[in-house]
């Protein structure tokens, strides 16, 4: 069976962070192991404490994993401070790790601030060199590439600025742009680019009005490191991952009284395997 490490922080409501990816890789029929970087009392109205886990264990866990186990890929997720970015760094460089999706987590669905400001130039110094794809979002996008969190930056010159920093892959994610103002007459499409350092491809899947979007990030790039776990060249595993976070958003499930998660088992419903 193809292995897949999460490097993240816990989300005691089940929707985001190590429990959205290892349900995301268990319905790709992938085994799930995690290294966790903090717990977060958190539920689908926000996140009400945070508390990083201590530098030396997160370490051990890093070491227990590594030394006993042969990850096909990993990814990582919210990563809280410097100091642990770089241990992260330092330990997938360590154990050589192929196949790394990192997801720059910086802020919540629900706008709590998941990475410590300083944190922002180890990403770009340390981490992504070693990354094959990083998925920011537009808001993570600008802040790698060293503008403002709001600035009007055209997609793919952020990408191209966060490319120069080392990953073989950058997809920048729209699903947080003004969607609805920019179509007409078609069903409104939701459009994440990737880019590869000399072309650009579009990545577009149904536009879903909802708020439940607690966890998307978090649950693509699951589906992404699962997907090149299972030996998908980047294009084809982003284009399985896109059409799965659609489903799993389009499946709306009621959970929480706020943003509720995304439906992280459609794929497994839509098999009859859930049963
Ligand atoms: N309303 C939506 N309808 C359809 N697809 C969406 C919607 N919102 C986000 N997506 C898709 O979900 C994926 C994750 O994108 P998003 O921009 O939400 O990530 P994120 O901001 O990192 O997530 P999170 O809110 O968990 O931090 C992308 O493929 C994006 O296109
Ligand atoms: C633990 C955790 N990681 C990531 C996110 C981003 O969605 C979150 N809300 N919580």
């Amino acid at each position: 069976m193809q292995k897949v490490l999460t490097v993240a922080g816990s989300d005691s409501g089940g929707g985001a962070g190590i429990q959205a990816d290892l349900k995301t890789m268990t319905v790709h029929n992938v085994y799930g192991a995690s290294v966790i970087t903090a717990l977060t009392a958190q539920n689908t109205l926000g996140v009400q404490d945070v508390s990083p886990v201590d530098l030396d264990f997160i370490a051990s866990q890093f070491d227990s994993v590594f030394q006993d186990i042969n990850f096909d890929a990993a990814k990582t997720g919210m990563l809280a401070t410097k100091e642990i970015v770089i241990l992260t760094s330092e330990k997938f460089k360590e154990y050589n790790q192929a196949n790394l999706v990192v997801d720059p987590v910086m802020v919540a669905t629900s706008g709590d601030l998941l990475l410590e400001s300083t944190a922002v130039d180890a990403y770009r110094e340390k981490l992504l060199p070693l990354a094959k794809v990083v998925t920011p979002n537009l808001n993570e996008a600008r802040v790698l590439a060293g503008y403002e969190p709001n600035a009007e930056v055209d997609p793919e010159e952020l990408a191209r600025k966060i490319y120069d920093f080392g990953s073989e892959y950058v997809l920048v994610k729209g699903g947080h742009s003004n969607i609805e103002a920019t179509v007409s007459g078609r069903p409104p499409q939701v459009t994440d680019i990737l880019y590869d350092g000399k072309n650009f491809t579009e990545l577009s899947g149904q536009y879903i009005k909802t708020n439940n979007t607690h966890g998307t990030g978090c649950t693509l790039s699951a589906s992404i490191a699962s997907n090149l776990a299972l030996g998908l060249e980047v294009g084809k595993a982003l284009e399985a991952s896109k059409q799965y976070i659609t489903r799993a958003i389009k499946d709306e499930i009621e959970i929480g009284s706020g943003n509720n998660p995304v439906n992280h088992l459609v794929k497994c419903i839509e098999r009859g395997e859930a049963t």
